[in-house]
């Protein structure tokens, strides 16, 4: 498989563009006209320019409104035709994109367009040029790419083929079977683009809200299969239009689209009936097991803070590390390490972010394999010298540079807490508080960066992402989308910040970066946790009375519910699925704070609550720190 990126799809002037696109992997590059006559340098030098860059122009676009155009524009259009022509052999390409005309003055017709593409071809044969022809969804006569094919089998010529751009076809729900009969000698090139579903105008939509294959609701991998069934094995050329990425960072939208390709083209490959794929070979997502521990970053004051809220959360320190300042809280099967070094990674993490939550580890079924993958699909290693004896955790770098530990228990590394830690003796013990297993870690990433950690976790783990919903701050919106897998033993909500005011934006500005903001622990009976809580001297995170009235009055509560409710600020939703009750704690460390939470049934993460969590929290930061509303 063979990748390209059209140049409208990043930000930055051409250089900048093709470093990033070069940088990230790709094969080859489309240049897209305007891209090109905005810059000053000749058709030649930007040619010379790709090349020493080590990338091929997979084709020059759009040439518009071409076909079925009465005269005397049709001669016009021919001589149109002509001096781009000039240009592409002078860039060093032979492949132009004509898309389908939008013309109000064209005429529609298969014999019409299919003579004028004939013609074209001969002129294009003469100069040993190709010609691409590609639907767009809303052309005037041709908007299905069935249609596209038939005026390019009807114009019979050799230097006449098909574009197929998955958004046209998926946009309009195209059955994509038709594509299998096409033979793939005559498919040109493929171009890819995801998308949001989102119900609007089809040009709007396109040329606004594109994203990499993945990002998007639309089904790209059955497109690509259906192109794969063919035979076809030549470029997969991304070609995104959307606002965010052209002002985003170039390097780092290149990076994902390659990142999009090559796991698109892993899953396109793993389909039965497709052969002629030739993807690099790597394990497949990863199965995670659960969250086997998060790892603070404090200093000695922090961590006093840290580990008396951990206690009130009946957490005990069990274990401590043999070499390092590292202890382990644990409570059922959850473990928060509390990493007080002050060398290594976790305190260049503390330098920088302050305390955080700047690892967690997951266990997989094989830790060398879902490393593997992470590699294969240009995730940043991580290591750092360990002392003799002690494992070697293979690591990648995650949201906000933070860092993702993989363990198993087959080999070695299921003996992490032998090898590396000791027991440490019972202090003074608080009261268990029910606590069981990690329900959830909510990222907060700035807005721009949500596709990025969602591709990330998606395409190494064996996960999926539920729709983007809002979550309404006072002071703005804030973007949650969760990734979990099926059996719910990894779930992470990743919060994406537009402004600073808002609780998320104040945490991203506080920490310098993106990062774990809670952590939600699962209790199977939230008030005989609020109860042992309470006796540990826990301090809930209170909740406006108001809410309470309303919640009984929504769900017809029984009140004495309802008040047990109140009593122990619990917040409670219920849909389809079940019932769903939310306990917080106040913040540490400028936005910081644990949640716990007993699920009946309910699936969702209460975003109908997360105003009035977020009204509270706030009332909690530093005044200074946090502009109210
Ligand atoms: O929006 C457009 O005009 C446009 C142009 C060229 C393409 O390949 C395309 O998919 C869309
Ligand atoms: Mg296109």
């Amino acid at each position: 498989m063979k990748t390209s990126i059209a140049t409208v799809s990043i930000s930055g002037e051409f250089p900048e563009k093709l470093q990033a696109i070069a940088k990230a992997g790709f094969d080859g590059v489309e240049i897209f006209e305007n891209d090109f006559l905005a810059y000053d340098e000749s058709p030649r030098d930007v040619g010379r320019m790709v090349r020493d860059f080590g990338l091929e122009i997979t084709l020059f676009q759009p040439f518009r409104d071409f076909e079925g155009m009465p005269e005397p524009h049709r001669t016009r259009t021919f001589d149109r035709a002509e001096r781009k022509f000039d240009v592409m052999q002078e860039l060093g390409t032979d492949l132009v994109l004509v898309c389908s005309n939008v013309s109000p003055i064209s005429l529609g017709g298969i014999d019409r367009a299919a003579a004028d593409f004939h013609e074209l071809g001969e002129r294009a044969a003469k100069r040993g040029l190709r010609v691409g022809y590609e639907a767009l969804a809303w052309g005037r006569h041709i908007s299905d790419h069935r249609d596209a094919w038939k005026i390019v089998r009807r114009a019979d010529h050799p230097n006449v083929g098909l574009i197929l751009d998955s958004f046209h076809s998926l946009a309009r729900k195209i059955d994509i079977g038709s594509i299998r009969s096409i033979p793939k000698e005559k498919i040109f090139i493929v171009q890819l683009a995801d998308a949001p579903l989102i119900d609007m105008d089809l040009l709007y939509w396109s040329r606004h809200f594109r994203n990499m294959p993945g990002e998007g609701d639309l089904p790209v991998t059955d497109f690509v299969a259906a192109i794969a069934e063919t035979g076809y094995d030549g470029y997969f050329s991304l070609e995104i239009f959307n606002d965010q990425f052209r002002g985003g960072s170039p390097k780092a939208i290149a990076a994902d689209g390659h990142r999009s390709l090559i796991y698109l083209g892993d899953q396109v490959r793993r389909r039965p009936g497709v052969t002629s794929l030739s993807v690099p070979a790597m394990p497949e997502r990863a199965a995670v097991k659960n969250v086997a521990f998060v790892e603070f970053a404090v200093d000695e004051a922090d961590a006093d803070q840290l580990t008396a809220m951990l206690k009130t959360l009946g957490f005990r320190r069990t274990q401590a590390h043999r070499t390092k300042k590292v202890d382990v809280y644990q409570q059922g099967e959850i473990r928060i390490l509390v990493n007080t070094e002050s060398v290594g990674f976790a305190s260049s993490a503390y330098a920088v972010h302050g305390p955080s939550a700047y690892a967690m580890a997951l266990e997989v079924e094989d830790a060398d394999e879902a490393y593997r993958r992470a590699l294969a699909l240009g995730a940043e290693p991580f290591s750092q010298p360990v002392n003799p004896g002690e494992l070697e955790i293979p690591a990648i770098r995650g949201v906000g540079g933070g860092l993702v530990y993989l363990i198993d228990t087959k080999t070695q590394l299921g003996r992490l807490w032998e090898v590396d830690f000791q027991p440490v003796e019972a202090g003074e013990d608080p009261e268990p508080a029910h606590l069981t297993t990690i329900d959830h870690v909510a990222q907060t990433v700035a807005y721009e960066e949500m596709l990025t950690w969602l591709l990330f976790y998606t395409s190494i783990f064996d996960t999926r992402k539920s729709p983007m919903v809002d979550i309404i701050d006072p002071a703005g919106v804030v973007r949650s989308q969760v990734i979990e897998n099926a059996a719910g033993s990894l779930r992470i909500t990743m919060n994406g910040a537009e402004n600073r005011r808002t609780l998320a934006g104040h945490f991203i500005a506080e920490k310098f970066g993106s990062g774990i903001q809670h952590i939600a622990f699962n209790t199977d009976d939230i008030f005989a946790t609020a109860a042992a809580l309470r006796a540990n001297g826990f301090k809930a995170l209170p909740i406006s009375p108001n809410y309470y009235g309303d919640v009984e009055a929504r769900f017809g509560l029984d009140p004495e519910l309802t008040e047990r409710l109140r009593s122990e600020n619990i917040l409670y939703d219920r849909d389809e699925d079940g019932e769903y009750f939310q306990l917080y704690s106040g913040t540490f460390a400028e936005g910081f704070f644990f949640e716990i939470v007993q699920r009946k049934g309910y699936r969702g993460y209460g975003a109908a609550n997360a105003i009035f969590r977020i009204s509270a929290l706030k009332k909690q930061i530093r005044p200074e720190g946090m502009p109210t509303v």
